[in-house]
């Protein structure tokens, strides 16, 4: 592993992808840089390495810290405050105000007796010190991407976690995504204007896609004194993020970028889930119960549902596994076939002879290579690059009624329901917005305690501060050969759409066409995914 590690000075650089032989340099008894507590020092005797991708610590036994960037990286001697929690009311009960500097949580929470202690982040939470005095801040929020729901929800949460924890008074919306900080006008926030913003849908601030330019944005940083930029938003947005904070480290500006990660397809990595996730799988209930109801009333009936998910099908799995009305879940990590032996036809008409009515949910980018196939190809893409899907829910409905139409094989009836964007652009429901709150009130005490270049979330239910590139280096996806994708399969009888090895082999020996479906090592079976093109 090409690696080197820091000798008290300035960091050395480390390459975070060959991160799985860190435990090599553990225990080299190195100094620790800046910013590590004397208890971590005495106890841990780590070796760190930095550099613009990665800020990595590493301890006995295996642990490694992945940290994140702050601003006493970059700017030397920079004051600090007590925090002003210590005098909020509110908190007095608390046995203890402030996380202590050295927790950290662990990625992995299965492990062996022999493992090594892994992967952990910096836990979230109010710090001692402060880096911000209250008069000082000028905050900024901005949305970004599609809906979801729970949008208001974080910036109302931002604003009053702002004001009423660290009594910051200057707090503004940026209009509509991040081409809103080139336009002349921002929007003022405060605890009144966000008052009862979380319980509508949408985001009250606006959103775009496309239109991300760094240098203008670090510019409009700069010209308003913004120091602490709140930005809400999915994959690309977090790409976005990640290079606002590398130009801004770059001028050396006090200002701390903090990510909160919104994503309805619950598409983002490390984090345990997305904000609005759950709002979404049950709002999809609705649907499938119409889908239900349609096909139970009228005989050899198929209600078709398409539910959101772009290159990955969380909503469709646990609104399938919720529901139990649903009877085939087609999802883009698992690719699936029409014709033949194994394939939906097939599956559909047994289940029609044995039912006599049948649910099917499908994720928006499921069958999109089948798609390609039957219809002419197109390489469109949106504003941000992502690209943009033929509507798996019509291209299916259409299939499945002229297969059935042909040589009057049997008389089917189907319905089909596409809730995307009313499911979309619902408010959070409760659990939803005490998550918000969470996310909001981490994100704010990581800025106030001078972390920036970080995404908020909780890992195994504690929350952390996470380093842009951990949440950007790849997409979250339903994994087929864990266990959540077995469950889903045994509770609706659906055939896998693999074939087995003998199967293959079968298929070798008799020289047919080679499958449509393996099983890759990452336990997806999908081609490689198109990435944000800027
Ligand atoms: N790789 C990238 N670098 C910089 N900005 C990006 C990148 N990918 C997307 N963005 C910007 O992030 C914003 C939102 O991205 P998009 O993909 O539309 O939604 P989401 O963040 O919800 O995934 C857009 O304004 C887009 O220009
Ligand atoms: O019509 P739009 O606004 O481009 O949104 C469609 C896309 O937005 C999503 O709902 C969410 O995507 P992002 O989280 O990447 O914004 C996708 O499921 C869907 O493909
Ligand atoms: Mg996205």
């Amino acid at each position: 592993m090409e690696q080197a590690v820091c000798n008290g000075g300035g960091f050395a650089e480390v390459d975070l992808l060959k991160i799985s032989g860190a435990a090599d340099h553990i225990g080299a008894g190195l100094d620790l840089p800046n910013g590590f507590s004397s208890e971590v020092n005495k106890n841990l005797s780590m070796g760190a390495a930095s550099n613009s991708q990665a800020k990595i610590l590493y301890g006995p036994d295996g642990y490694i810290l992945e940290d994140v960037p702050h601003l006493s990286d970059y700017i030397p001697e920079l004051p600090t405050y007590p925090n002003p929690l210590q005098d909020n009311p509110a908190y007095s009960v608390v046995k203890q105000y402030f996380v202590d500097d050295d927790d950290t949580v662990p990625q992995k929470v299965v492990v062996h007796a022999d493992s090594p202690r892994g992967i952990h982040f910096r836990r979230q939470g109010p710090r001692q010190k402060v880096y911000f005095k209250s008069d000082e801040v000028n905050a900024c929020i901005v949305t970004c991407g599609g809906l979801c729901p729970g949008l208001n929800t974080v910036i109302r949460e931002i604003v009053c976690g702002l004001h009423y924890m660290y009594g910051v008074r200057s707090v503004v919306g940026i209009d509509g995504g991040y081409r809103g900080f080139y336009s002349r006008n921002t929007i003022p926030l405060s605890p009144k204007s966000v008052n009862d913003i979380h319980k509508r849908g949408g985001t009250i601030l606006g959103t775009s896609r496309g239109g991300h330019d760094t240098k203008k944005i670090v510019d409009s940083i700069q010209d308003r004194g913004i120091n602490q930029v709140y930005i809400i938003g999915g994959d690309g947005t977090q790409k976005g993020a990640a290079v606002i904070f590398e130009e801004v480290r770059r001028r050396g500006l006090k200002v701390s970028v903090v990510g909160v990660p919104k994503t309805i397809d619950n598409d983002i990595p490390v984090i345990d889930k997305s904000f609005g996730f759950d709002t979404s799988v049950e709002e999809a209930q609705r649907a499938i119960n119409a889908a239900h109801v349609e096909a139970t009333s009228i005989e050899n009936c198929i209600g078709l549902v398409k539910l959101m998910g772009r290159n990955s099908g969380f909503i469709a799995m646990y609104a399938t596994l919720a529901s139990r009305d649903v009877d085939c879940c087609l999802i883009p990590e698992s690719p699936f076939y029409l014709e033949g032996p194994g394939g939906l036809y097939e599956y559909i008409e047994k289940r029609l002879k044995e039912n006599g009515h049948m649910v099917i949910v499908v994720a928006e980018g499921a069958g999109q290579e089948l798609i390609a196939e039957s219809l002419s190809s197109s390489d469109q893409q949106d504003a941000s690059g992502n690209k943009l899907f033929q509507d798996v829910g019509w291209w299916l409905s259409q299939r499945i009624k002229d297969h059935f139409a042909k040589e009057e094989k049997m008389a089917i009836n189907l319905k089909y329901i596409d809730p995307t964007y009313m499911i979309r652009a619902i408010p959070s429901n409760a659990s939803d917005n005490v998550y918000c709150t969470l996310l909001a009130q981490s994100a704010v005490h990581g800025a106030m305690a001078g972390f920036t270049g970080f995404t908020v979330g909780p890992v195994n239910t504690r929350h952390c501060y996470i380093p842009f590139n951990r949440i950007n280096e790849r997409q979250n996806r339903v994994v087929i050969t864990d266990r959540m994708w077995a469950r889903l399969l045994s509770s609706t009888n659906q055939p896998s759409f693999l074939r087995t090895k003998e199967e293959l082999e079968d298929a070798k020996e008799k020289e047919e066409e080679p499958p449509q479906t393996q099983l890759l090592d990452d336990g997806c079976c999908h081609e490689k995914l198109t990435e944000n093109k800027q």
